[in-house]
């Protein structure tokens, strides 16, 4: 191959002034005071970058505000946790925050390969140590260095390193630990606090294999739920907030609170369950509702119960015996807390809580509405386009014993479901009291003695049926006697009257 003179030439140019270069560059590194190496190791800088084709790009633990951990810095680092456990020599272990497993992540100073559309990069964790001389404690400041050829800045730095960004924050949402936050008037002191809810660890086994419901609703249920959890675009394209309202409704223990535990675990959500009667007015709902995160469900139990929110209850309607006879305690309970706290949360306020302009920010919420009794709740509040799903849950089908019996018993089939089976077409029982029927009271308890107790409850349950029907029949047959007998009085007084007027 025949090289140009030119070509040589330039050459041996180049050479010489990076040899010339670094001669120089050793001197005052010999030589030099500290000050003046700092001045020209910037220009150093400078020229080797012109001949070093790398581009690299820092991602620090904390960046700007430094009390908080960066969000950019804990994505990579998920995101690296599962991408370099495959390839790095070098993995450090952690316990995970449910102290469930060790999580696996890149030791410091190890440098792993990561490969892009046919592009690969090179990603190294490293730290600095904090000044010696400092007067405070200092804590190491770690990052991640991102090393890729200047060709693919474009590619590196618009795709690549969102898809990073994006798959860290799955992979920690996937990994989180979820939540089951409170508000309540303990949180007097929210003034101090950064946030006005409490919080636990959320742990709650329900889930939608072990809801007694029949398969068919629960399966729509299912895809009810991830239907909205996976249309992020859709939402964004119909001009519409990312959330949906579920109105959960039936007797006590049908299931309503385990319902929104398994929509929980099945989305993994956060919950925040809302106590309507501890929130002081309209403006601390609505800053309840900020604080709010993305992928939760707010959850506000036996909506009946906040007095002014159900327009009807005002108006001293007429209540059936029975009825009364329902008012739960647990109404009667948020009845006086209600009036010990004095809240002020009204109807509207809580319509601009479902669906007002704040009610849009963070996306991605469920809100659930529980009631012992649908027909109470106000029209407005309860109307498609707010409580987008209504579902209803009730007493216990033999499909859902099923469910059950599997579930407590291990038993898919036994020569006793028949007569369940005939008990359940003739009686109301809820799935809270077929489920305490079922457990084991000892612990000689079989299976078969399990199905008897519920058998025993069933049979109570129809006797009790029958003692009251026939206990309604005959005050209907009292009150229509009486009123017979009234009228007949009426009737008589009716015909005496023109003789007296008579005379
Ligand atoms: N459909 C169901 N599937 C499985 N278990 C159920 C079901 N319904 C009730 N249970 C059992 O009964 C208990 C009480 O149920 P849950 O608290 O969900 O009822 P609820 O409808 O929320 O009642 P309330 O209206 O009084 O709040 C649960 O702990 C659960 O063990
Ligand atoms: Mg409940």
């Amino acid at each position: 191959m025949i090289v140009p003179q030119t070509m040589i030439e330039m050459w041996a140019t180049m050479g010489s002034t990076i040899a010339s270069f670094m001669f120089i560059w050793a001197i005052i590194h010999q030589y030099c005071p500290y000050e003046v190496r700092l001045y020209f190791g910037k220009y150093t800088q400078r020229i080797m970058s012109f001949f070093y084709p790398y581009i690299k790009i820092s991602i620090h633990e904390y960046a700007g505000d430094r009390l908080k951990r960066s969000e950019a810095y804990a994505a990579v680092e998920a995101y690296l946790s599962i991408n370099s456990s495959k390839c790095a020599k070098r993995l450090k272990a952690e316990m995970a925050k449910d102290c469930s497993n060790l999580v696996l992540s890149m030791d410091e100073y190890e440098r792993v390969k990561d490969e892009f559309q046919g592009i690969q990069v090179w990603w190294v964790s490293s730290k600095v140590m904090p000044p010696l001389q400092s007067m405070y404690p200092q804590q190491e400041r770690r990052y991640y260095r991102l090393t890729f050829h200047k060709r693919y800045r474009g590619v590196i730095s618009e795709v690549y390193l969102k898809h990073v960004i994006q798959q860290g924050k799955e992979i920690r949402v996937r990994n989180r630990q979820r939540k089951l936050y409170t508000n309540g008037s303990g949180n007097k002191w929210h003034i101090y606090k950064q946030t006005m809810w409490n919080h636990i660890v959320f742990e709650h086994p329900a889930t939608f294999e072990t809801l007694a419901m029949e398969h068919a609703k629960k399966q729509e249920i299912i895809e009810d739920l991830v239907t909205f959890s996976k249309s992020k675009d859709f939402y964004a394209r119909i001009g519409k907030a990312w959330k949906r309202g579920y109105l959960l409704y039936g007797p006590p223990g049908t299931g309503k609170s385990t319902m929104i535990a398994a929509m929980a675990n099945l989305l993994n959500y956060d919950v925040y369950d809302l106590e309507l009667t501890a929130v002081k007015d309209n403006t601390e709902l609505r800053k309840l509702l900020i604080e709010t995160t993305s992928k939760s469900i707010i959850v506000i139990e036996d909506i009946d119960c906040s007095l002014e929110l159900t327009g009807q209850r005002d108006k001293k309607e007429e209540k059936s015996p029975d009825e009364d006879k329902e008012k739960s305690e647990k109404e009667t309970r948020k009845e006086h807390h209600k009036e010990e706290t004095g809240s002020k949360v009204t109807l509207s306020g809580l319509l601009n809580f479902i669906d007002g302009i704040w009610s849009a920010s963070g996306g991605e919420r469920l809100i659930v509405f529980t009631t012992n009794y649908v027909e109470k709740l106000d029209p407005a509040l309860i109307r498609r386009g707010r409580m987008d799903k209504h579902i209803e849950l009730s007493y216990c089908s033999f499909e859902a014993f099923k469910v059950l019996s599997r579930n407590y018993l291990r038993l898919d089939a036994h020569p006793l479901f028949d007569k369940i089976e005939s008990l359940m077409k003739e009686t109301k029982i809820t799935p809270a009291d077929v489920a305490e029927s079922l457990m084991p009271k000892s612990p000689l308890d079989d299976a078969e003695k399990c199905l008897s107790h519920l058998i025993q409850a069933l049979e109570e349950a129809k006797e009790a049926e029958e003692v009251t029907e026939k206990a309604d029949k005959d005050a209907s047959k009292q009150n229509a006697q009486t009123a017979t007998k009234a009228a007949e009085g009426r009737a008589k007084e009716d015909a005496a009257q023109p003789q007296e007027n008579s005379h």
